[in-house]
């Protein structure tokens, strides 16, 4: 069992909502809909639990509506160190087709200040003690800047500690800048973070060996259906995840991440680890929510992807 602690700036309640076929503009009925303490590191720290880490879960809480976060919090097991903000935590809307189609509508987020920045920075000063990992993911609310986040990982870096990156945008840019061990963008985060579009897979992995050559470690490149390439130092494994029933795609990179950080702190090597966490991450597509690696087909599942070594 490892210590990890997951970082969600920006977390979310997910309203997701299954419908036949989305009609803009009118009137649609749903098939079924839940509401779920979510935000990606949130999701991260979900898995983890669930694979025996002991997690503890911080980022900015909204005090107003902090209750179904508490709960969930309880159940996973997770150690509660948000920051509680003024105001609510955002709903982000996730629309699932039949057809496996997905809309997000993902809110900005409650402001967080400079008070509140300050003590997230002192408790986790505080609380870095043997922790074998720190996970950060998603987007900045209102108030964060992406040189913040660039700070703020490059103060876990000095402190000695691993940090996993997954963020969008400027965040990405600025996080990148101060060298986490892993990032896992997928193909339009991989084309922000370098500034040019990646028209082809040609392109998208000489950009990504790019970034692992400049310094990050590690270069979790997801591409949906296609499945994940890993790049590290000396070598490139790819996947392909066996066809699924696609469910809802939401919550596929997270469980990616999760799953790749469960085998390596785990020890696994890394060509067990991509199996594992691409088959994760199959499952979760088949669900709405996380992927599970307790359901009865999932050595089926591991045994379906394909890894391969890459040579670039
Ligand atoms: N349709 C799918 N079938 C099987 N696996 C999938 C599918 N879509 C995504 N995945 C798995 O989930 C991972 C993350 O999905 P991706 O869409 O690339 O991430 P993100 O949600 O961060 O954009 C992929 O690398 C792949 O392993
Ligand atoms: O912080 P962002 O980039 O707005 O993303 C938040 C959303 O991403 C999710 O974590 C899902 O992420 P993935 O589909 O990439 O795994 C949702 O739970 C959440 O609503």
């Amino acid at each position: 069992m490892s210590r990890v602690l997951t970082l969600t700036l920006n977390p979310a309640l997910d309203l997701s909502i299954r419908l036949a076929e989305l009609s803009p503009g009118s009137v649609n009925r749903s098939e079924e809909s839940s509401m779920t303490a979510a935000g990606k590191g949130n999701n991260v720290a979900r898995v983890l639990a669930r694979h025996s880490h002991q997690v503890a879960v911080s980022g900015f809480l909204g005090r107003d509506n902090q209750a179904p976060f508490e709960r969930a919090f309880h159940e996973w097991g997770a150690e509660d160190r948000f920051i509680r903000v003024a105001g609510e935590t955002r709903v982000n809307v996730k629309l699932s087709e039949a057809d496996g189609r997905v809309t997000d509508i993902n809110g900005s987020g409650a402001p967080v200040d400079e008070a509140a920045m300050t003590q997230l920075l002192d408790d986790i000063e505080a609380g870095a003690d043997n922790l074998h990992a720190v996970v950060v993911s998603g987007s900045l609310p209102p108030g964060v800047a992406p040189e913040w986040l660039s700070a703020l990982i490059g103060r876990l870096r000095t402190q000695g500690l691993p940090v996993w990156l997954d963020s969008s945008g400027k965040a990405l840019v600025q996080g990148t800048r101060a060298r986490p061990v892993l990032i896992k963008p997928n193909e339009h985060e991989l084309a922000e973070c370098v500034g040019r579009p990646l028209p082809d897979e040609a392109a998208l992995l000489s950009a990504a060996r790019e970034l692992q050559l400049g310094g990050i470690e590690n270069v979790l490149l997801s591409l949906g259906a296609e499945g994940v390439v890993w790049l590290f130092e000396g070598g490139t494994l790819r996947a392909r995840p066996p066809r699924v029933e696609v469910v809802s795609t939401v919550c596929a990179g997270d469980t990616l991440l999760a799953g790749t950080l469960h085998g390596v702190l785990e020890g696994w090597s890394r060509e067990k680890t991509l199996r594992f966490a691409t088959a994760l991450s199959a499952d979760a597509v088949r669900r709405i929510g996380v992927g599970r690696s307790d359901v009865e087909d999932f050595t089926a599942l591991c045994d379906a992807v394909c890894v391969e070594a890459l040579t670039i």
